[in-house]
């Protein structure tokens, strides 16, 4: 269990490349998808992380490029979304996987799911579909089976986060993501940091201790490949500003 691990040291970040998971991280877990805030000081925050690591500062999320990039506008930062699936260079648009009809079969049968069960939500994603159930908590273990037969019929990945079951096209993680953007010639002989708060964010932490640096869990202690834990999003948030001033 990860309840001994220590808080990151403040020097961290130091010659380090950051890696940040978005949802639960930087922004607090709402309701629905569309209502998490997005304040003008995080945005502040990022940009000064930005400039204060030569730009080696990267959201990687299990949102879409696009959806991270018009919610942290004017903002530009590398951006990897759909867990590992799209990576976009600073304001360059993404290489992209092509979407297959299994995903467009997985969201019609999760629309008809979704139609008369209240407070269950469908989120139609670029390269898959999440099945949100934060509001109809008692659908949990039907939304997790559907969703996992769906991904054997249809070939897709079944990927487990908080109150929600997303099926979504193979080939990346976000593991594999962090890994490719420290292949980049800006981010050699730097060390990765990752921080995240779900469990999508564990391949992750995995991929940034292997090659040398380490993981940030946000949260409640759990079972991680992370080396070192904050207690939740201000905690994350308060520790990235006092890193930045330390780079100024
Ligand atoms: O990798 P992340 O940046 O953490 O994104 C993971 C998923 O985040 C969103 O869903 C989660 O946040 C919602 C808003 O707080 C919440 O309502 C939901 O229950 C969470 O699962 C997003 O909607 C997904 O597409 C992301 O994959």
């Amino acid at each position: 269990m990860s309840d001994t691990l220590p808080p990151p040291p403040a020097d961290l970040l130091l010659n380090a490349s950051l890696f940040l998971d978005f949802d639960g991280t930087l922004v607090e877990i709402a309701a629905t998808p569309d209502a998490v805030e997005v304040s003008d000081t995080l945005r502040q925050l990022l940009h000064d992380l930005y400039q204060r690591l030569d730009g080696r500062v990267a959201i990687v999320s299990g949102r879409s490029v696009a959806e991270i990039a018009a919610m942290l506008d004017p903002v530009t930062l590398t951006v990897a979304g759909s867990h590992g699936l799209e990576i976009a260079a600073a304001g360059k648009p993404p290489v992209v996987p092509a979407r297959t009809e299994g995903v467009d079969a997985a969201l019609a049968a999760l629309n008809d799911f979704a139609r008369d069960r209240p407070g269950v939500l469908v989120e139609d994603k670029p390269f898959g579909v999440g099945l949100h159930y934060r509001q109809a908590p008692e659908q949990e273990a039907d939304a997790r089976a559907l969703a996992a037969a769906l991904a054997d019929r249809h070939g897709l990945h079944l990927q487990l986060g908080k109150m929600v079951a997303e099926l979504r096209l193979r080939g990346g993680d976000k593991g594999s993501a962090l890994k490719a953007l420290m292949a980049e010639p800006g981010r050699a002989a730097t060390r990765p940091v990752f921080m995240g708060d779900d469990v999508t964010d564990e391949a992750a932490f995995a991929a940034a201790c292997e090659l040398g640096g380490a993981g940030i869990l946000v949260g409640p202690a759990r079972d991680t490949h992370a080396r070192y834990r904050l207690d939740d999003v201000p905690a994350a948030l308060a520790w990235l500003r006092r890193g930045a001033e330390a780079l100024a």
